[in-house]
């Protein structure tokens, strides 16, 4: 468990699709809100809010072939969301005790070296970081935790939910097995390296109740 001194301010909720991010994000925010504190949160990509990533949803759901089959394109059309969104981050930094990103660079990192199948140690990291946070001036996160469960269970809890909402119908990268191993697999290299911050594993193969109690 790490307490939410230990984190900083600024702290990014990684893993795979279905992992569990967006419910232990709401679950930290009624927390902690209850408690007190201004928090807020920030979901990547931002559907409906941002070009890019639009452009980037229709493309996982079927559209625009050519493009997903690009990762360098994909790579930077979630980059760019980023890009338009640093200013509003930073204003959620001055006026919030706790900021808590669903998704920020490091699934860019992870989907991407997946994608080429290379490993968290790799040029495409290198150059995502680079963008990101240097050219783009990107917040870097204070902490990034990732959610350990692994894309056999992550992909039964994403199509449980495409089932019971058909508006979260599974798409590219969701129905690709093969993808989502590797996929965590770089994450688990991202968060062994350290990379760009200090990161928490979570085990959240286990009740969501238990998941929220990582942060204190
Ligand atoms: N700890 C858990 N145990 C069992 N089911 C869970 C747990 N956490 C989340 N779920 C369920 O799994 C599904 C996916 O959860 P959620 O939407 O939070 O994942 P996500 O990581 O945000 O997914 P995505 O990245 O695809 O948007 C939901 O139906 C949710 O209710
Ligand atoms: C932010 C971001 C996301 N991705 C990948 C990860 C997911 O498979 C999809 C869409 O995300 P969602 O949580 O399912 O809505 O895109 C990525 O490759 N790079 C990113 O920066």
């Amino acid at each position: 468990m790490v307490t939410i001194a230990d984190v900083g301010s600024l702290v990014a909720i990684e893993g795979l699709d279905g992992s569990g991010k967006r419910t232990l994000t709401e679950s930290l925010v009624a927390r902690f809100t209850g408690a007190g504190a201004r928090v807020a949160t920030l979901a990547f990509p931002r559907y409906g809010e941002s070009d890019a990533a639009d452009i980037a949803a229709e493309a996982l759901h079927g559209e625009h072939g050519d493009l997903r089959t690009s990762v360098n394109a994909m790579a930077l059309l979630f980059a760019i969301d980023r890009r338009d969104a640093a200013a509003d981050i930073r204003g959620l930094l001055a006026t919030h005790d706790l900021v808590l990103l669903d998704r920020y660079v490091a699934s860019n990192a992870a989907y991407s070296a997946a994608r080429l199948d290379v490993g968290a140690d790799s040029e495409i990291v290198d150059w995502i970081g680079e963008l990101e946070f240097h050219r783009f001036g990107v917040p870097v996160p204070d902490h990034q935790l990732l959610l350990d469960v692994g894309a056999e269970v992550a992909g039964v809890r994403a199509s449980g939910r495409a089932q019971a909402d058909p508006t979260r119908a599974r798409d590219h990268y969701e129905r690709d097995d093969s993808l989502q191993r590797r996929t965590f697999a770089v994450y688990e290299g991202l968060a062994a390296r350290g990379w760009m911050s200090p990161w928490s594993v979570v085990d959240a193969d286990t009740a969501a109740e238990a998941v929220t109690a990582v942060l204190d």
